[in-house]
């Protein structure tokens, strides 16, 4: 299950709270029956099953409200007139159970946050007039937030001072990928990073760690015909330290539990040499990653975690799992293959996330990372005042290549209408921007805002214009057609419902504003200047 279905999921199951009616302890047991069920299917071990029930059981206490009282009746005189009681807490807390496994969650943490969120949510003892839904969903919120935290910060590198940093991981988790992101990252904040390839294991791996390295103009270290990891990243970090290199990595090559031999001798060179082990997890083993990370973490010191391949069909949930088992916190995230696909991890949007939040800070990242925040309004004014123009589209096209990923910038957005976004992978999809921004290259102005102008004799002009065959301008004036038409419907929709898309709906300035870092909001011009923004996005 991916991100977004869990969102959707969970947010299911916080409305079918706001909803309910009932309650009644049978369905109480129901419910806790079906998460049994799910999560055993899901193949969560069964005693982690039976303590998340124990644990919800105390915390969910309805028994607990004094004989005589009217339950319905407490309930009901709570704001939003939100009616919660047991088998909606419950069917809430069975439906998150499932998504979370589904996004592989490991179950015992599953378990634990359900336990967790029992005792900080007793609903008896919420007073009347409070939002128990809310409640629920802040505890459940803080509770993910909470396996992600440690409750220790990774080892902080200091600039100018040599830091040595181990990368290890699984066979094609991503390390060689990470350490020159990683290396880059650092580079690009002032650092003099290097790399060391004591991955000698895959042939190949010292080369594309060069390449990465050249392109990235990073100083790196290897041999090819050295078969001794241990000597090269000796010889290496010697070499780097003497060139006042601040921060020297090192990647390793994959390794299972089982080559615990290997790594026993890297960990005692190591051992007084290296400040921190970042363990590299790709996002995509689901469940394994608790017990692969635990047995790299007994292995080696890990000390940090990055997480890759969150761009694909990522599942988070192993980023909990990877922190539960290392006890150490997410650092990055790696969001593609490309060097500056790498974010700084931050728990709290990567929670709004993982419930179907909408990760709104690092959306307003993206955005203001591509364009002035005056020209997305620009944009957007055009767009709820005009026709879709071939112009919009351009625009629109521009701001899909630079924000990369189309889909990690969708994923961000709670509830946009993705039909808007072409078919086909990432990729696919970028190719084929670029190839249709190359033709509109050649296209007028006056075409670009009136596209009815297109006739036979515009199309071949444009083809030999921009050096493609006429296909593929026809090609492009066809995903013209279906943008535009399904702008146009999305548009008739909105006035419909009164001009409060999806979008905007989800869109409450005060919650978008707990989750911006101050900074980004103060820019915005505070919360008020937030709605503004979200006021002229609803209408657009
Ligand atoms: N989509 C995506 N691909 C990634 C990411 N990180 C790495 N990759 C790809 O994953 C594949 C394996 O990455 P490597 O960096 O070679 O993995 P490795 O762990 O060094 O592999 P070994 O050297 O065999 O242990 C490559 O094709 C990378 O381009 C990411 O964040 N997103």
């Amino acid at each position: 299950m991916e991100l977004a279905e869990l969102g959707g999921s969970i947010s299911r199951a916080l409305q079918q709270m706001s909803n309910a009616t009932i309650i009644d302890e049978k369905v109480f047991n129901d419910c806790l029956k079906d998460i049994t069920r799910a999560l055993l299917q899901a193949d969560v071990q069964f005693m982690l099953v039976r303590d998340m029930q124990t644990n919800i059981k105390k915390i969910v206490n309805l028994d607990h409200i004094a004989a005589g009282h009217n339950k319905r009746k407490i309930i009901q005189q709570m704001s939003n007139a939100t009616i919660i009681d047991e088998k909606v807490f419950n069917d809430c807390l069975k439906d998150i159970t499932r998504a979370l496994l589904q996004a592989d969650v490991q179950f015992m943490l599953v378990r634990d946050m359900q336990t967790n969120i029992k005792k900080i949510v007793n609903l008896d003892h919420i007073a009347a007039g409070h939002n128990k839904r809310k409640i629920i969903q802040q505890a459940i919120f803080n509770e993910l937030c909470k396996i992600l935290d440690p409750g220790k910060p990774a080892f902080s590198l200091k600039k100018g001072k040599t830091s040595v940093v181990m990368f290890v991981g699984l066979q094609g988790s991503g390390k060689t990928t990470t350490c020159t992101k990683y290396a880059y990252y650092h580079q690009k904040k002032g650092w003099k990073p290097a790399l060391v390839c004591a991955d000698t294991f895959r042939a190949g791996a010292f080369d594309q760690l060069k390449q990465n390295a050249t392109k990235a103009k990073i100083p790196f270290y290897g041999s090819y015909t050295e078969s001794d990891p241990v000597r090269i990243a000796v010889e290496g970090v010697e070499r780097f330290k003497e060139e006042n290199c601040d921060l020297i990595i090192v990647d390793t090559s994959g390794r299972h539990k089982q080559e615990a031999a290997l790594f026993e001798e890297m960990r005692q060179v190591f051992e007084a040499t290296v400040d921190l082990v970042i363990f590299v997890m790709d996002s995509s083993i689901g469940q394994a990653a608790f017990d692969q990370a635990q047995a790299f973490k007994h292995s080696v010191a890990v000390g940090a975690v990055i997480v890759t391949k969150m761009d694909g069909h990522a599942k988070g949930g192993g980023a909990l799992s990877a922190v539960a088992a290392t006890k150490s916190p997410v650092i990055f995230i790696g969001m593609g293959e490309h060097m500056n696909e790498f974010e700084v991890f931050d728990v709290k949007p990567f929670v709004s996330r993982l419930l179907g939040m909408g990760d709104w800070s690092g959306f307003m990242d993206k955005i203001h990372e591509v364009a002035p925040m005056e020209q997305q309004t620009e944009l957007l004014q055009k767009l709820s005042e005009g026709p879709f123009t071939l112009g919009i589209m351009y625009k629109q096209f521009q701001n899909i290549l630079q924000m990369g990923s189309a889909d990690q910038v969708i994923s961000m957005l709670p509830g946009v209408d993705q039909e808007l976004m072409c078919q086909g992978s990432v990729k696919e999809r970028q190719a084929k921007c670029k190839r249709y921004m190359t033709i509109m290259d050649s296209i007028t102005n006056e075409e670009l805002d009136n596209p009815k102008l297109m006739n036979e004799s515009r199309i071949m002009r444009i083809a030999t214009g921009s050096g493609r065959q006429v296909k593929d301008v026809t090609d492009m004036l066809e995903e013209y057609k279906i943008l535009s038409k399904a702008w146009e419907g999305t548009m008739k929709g909105l006035k419909k419902k009164g001009g409060r898309s999806a979008l905007s709906r989800n869109m409450n300035a005060q919650d978008i504003g707990k989750v911006l870092p101050p900074h980004m909001l103060k820019q915005i011009g505070g919360t008020s200047g937030l709605q503004n923004l979200i006021k002229k996005m609803s209408g657009a």
